[in-house]
């Protein structure tokens, strides 16, 4: 029988739910202050902690930090107000297996519990059999986030699912995405993580030294060389070579790289000397490489030699629900770079982001908020400090969006009203999570 701890400082609310969940075969214990919720949860082992988000005297995301540092492993699902889904948002970046909005149907908060113990169970068979080779083990990257969306979901899975493997990876997206970002995450999770990670942009490379850049030189071997110098290649023997922009090869480059890759072997420009590599390589690109190859600006065979698998990284508009997410982290980096202590965003620059088409991408995100963090007097950053392009209308797309958003809130609303505004059963209809379904109700201001 799993064990709950529910944290409600809300006495009547918190023991209907007590009943509930006992009656669901769930053996559930409640306090209604932090001060007591951390004394139990020292006391008694709990498969899952269930806590409201605002606590009388404790900040929520104070106390979710000090269960974590108690025992990490416990998921804990928040309980927050309607409106606060940017907290809700925050508690999940520090840790919070997921979060539920006030008031919930029993149904859903059923589902939202059964499906945090399933993950708890999963993670612990899964965790098993590393308990005694911490330090062999594949650390997970820490200056990125992951995401809550579907699309980000299905990034990480696809990272994970790669990550062990040594084969050649292509990474798509447009500019700004995260596409280093994930061939670091794919390195951080690989078995090559304790070796290096080089990262060369072939955008920036001149054509005249490609090769001496990639391979190295001996000193005298060409005007310039003067000394001895290793190049990409051998800098990451043993660990994952990412390529950005691998488009921009020349033809004579894609020529050498190809050789290499097939021979795993490179000589310095003006040795005869072989030196063997082991890597692992990871490319990028933005733009349409089968395009290049049918154009013959990219040859076929290297094409299929760096695709061995590929990812797509998801524009900021397709992770939509990860806005305030990434918005946070920023911030956190933000101030902590220009050492300031702005604490949020104001309703108004909510809702300008969440209407913005973001053509940056999660670059444009990051600039502008560290740029906002930098003008701001206060603790809230107000429209004030944002660019003037926040505030004009993207009209390549305002149409298309324009209709699309509208048949998308009729649909929404055909939903609920099928399912009697039940938003469980309304995001099943839409084929949807429930999570985005609330993002929706919430971006169309649909007073339910
Ligand atoms: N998952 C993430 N978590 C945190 N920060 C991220 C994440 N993804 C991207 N960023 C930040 O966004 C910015 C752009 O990321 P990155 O350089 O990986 O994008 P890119 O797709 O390689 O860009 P380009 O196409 O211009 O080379 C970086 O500053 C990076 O730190």
């Amino acid at each position: 029988m799993s064990k709950i701890l529910i944290i409600e400082d809300d006495a009547a609310f918190g023991q209907m739910l007590q009943k509930f969940l006992t009656k669901k075969e769930y053996k559930v214990a409640i306090s209604y202050n932090a001060e007591d919720a951390k004394q139990k949860f020292n006391d008694d082992n709990f498969d899952l902690v269930l806590t409201d988000l605002r606590l009388p005297n404790y900040d929520g995301i104070k106390l979710l930090a000090d269960i974590k540092d108690i025992n990490f492993k416990t998921p804990v699902i928040v309980m927050t107000g309607y409106a606060e889904v940017s907290s809700a948002v925050h508690a999940m970046k520090k840790g919070a297996f997921d979060y539920i909005s006030k008031p919930f149907t029993p149904e859903e908060i059923v589902m939202v519990i059964a499906n945090a113990l399933k993950h708890k169970v999963e993670s612990n068979i899964q965790n098993e059999p590393q308990t005694n080779k911490p330090d062999n083990s594949p650390k997970p990257s820490t200056s990125s986030i992951s995401g809550v969306s579907e699309a980000s979901k299905k990034l990480q899975e696809y990272i994970k699912l790669v990550a062990p493997t040594d084969m050649s990876i292509l990474i798509t997206g447009e500019s700004g995405t995260g596409k280093e970002v994930t061939a670091k995450a794919i390195h951080d999770q690989s078995k090559r993580h304790g070796h290096n990670f080089i990262a060369v942009d072939c955008g920036a490379i001149p054509k005249e030294i490609a090769t001496s850049e990639f391979f190295g030189h001996i000193k005298g071997s060409f005007t310039g060389a003067i000394e001895d110098k290793i190049g990409h290649f051998e800098a990451a023997n043993g660990g994952t070579l990412f390529l950005d922009e691998i488009g921009n090869l020349s033809y004579e480059n894609q020529i050498q790289l190809l050789r290499a890759l097939q021979e795993r072997k490179i000589k310095r420009v003006g040795s005869t000397k072989e030196i063997a590599v082991d890597l692992r390589l990871i490319t990028a690109t933005n733009e349409d490489l089968s395009e290049a190859v049918a154009n013959g600006t990219f040859r076929e065979d290297l094409y299929h030699r760096i695709n061995e698998f590929s990812i797509e990284i998801p524009s900021l508009q397709e992770r939509f629900e990860d806005l305030l997410l990434f918005a946070d982290y920023f911030l956190d980096k933000a101030n902590s770079a220009l050492d300031k202590a702005v604490k949020g965003f104001s309703d108004e620059v909510i809702s300008i982001f969440r209407k913005y088409h973001w053509p940056g991408n999660l670059r444009e995100l990051q600039n502008i908020i560290k740029r906002a963090v930098l003008l701001t007097p206060g603790t809230l950053i107000e429209a004030n400090v944002l660019p003037k392009e926040l505030f004009e209308p993207n009209k390549n797309i305002a149409d298309a969006n324009f209709s699309k958003d509208a048949y998308e809130k009729e649909q929404i609303l055909r939903a609920l009203k099928e399912t009697n505004f039940n938003k469980s059963k309304a995001a099943k209809l839409l084929q949807i999570t429930r999570k985005t379904l609330y993002n929706k109700i919430s971006f169309y201001n649909l007073d339910l």
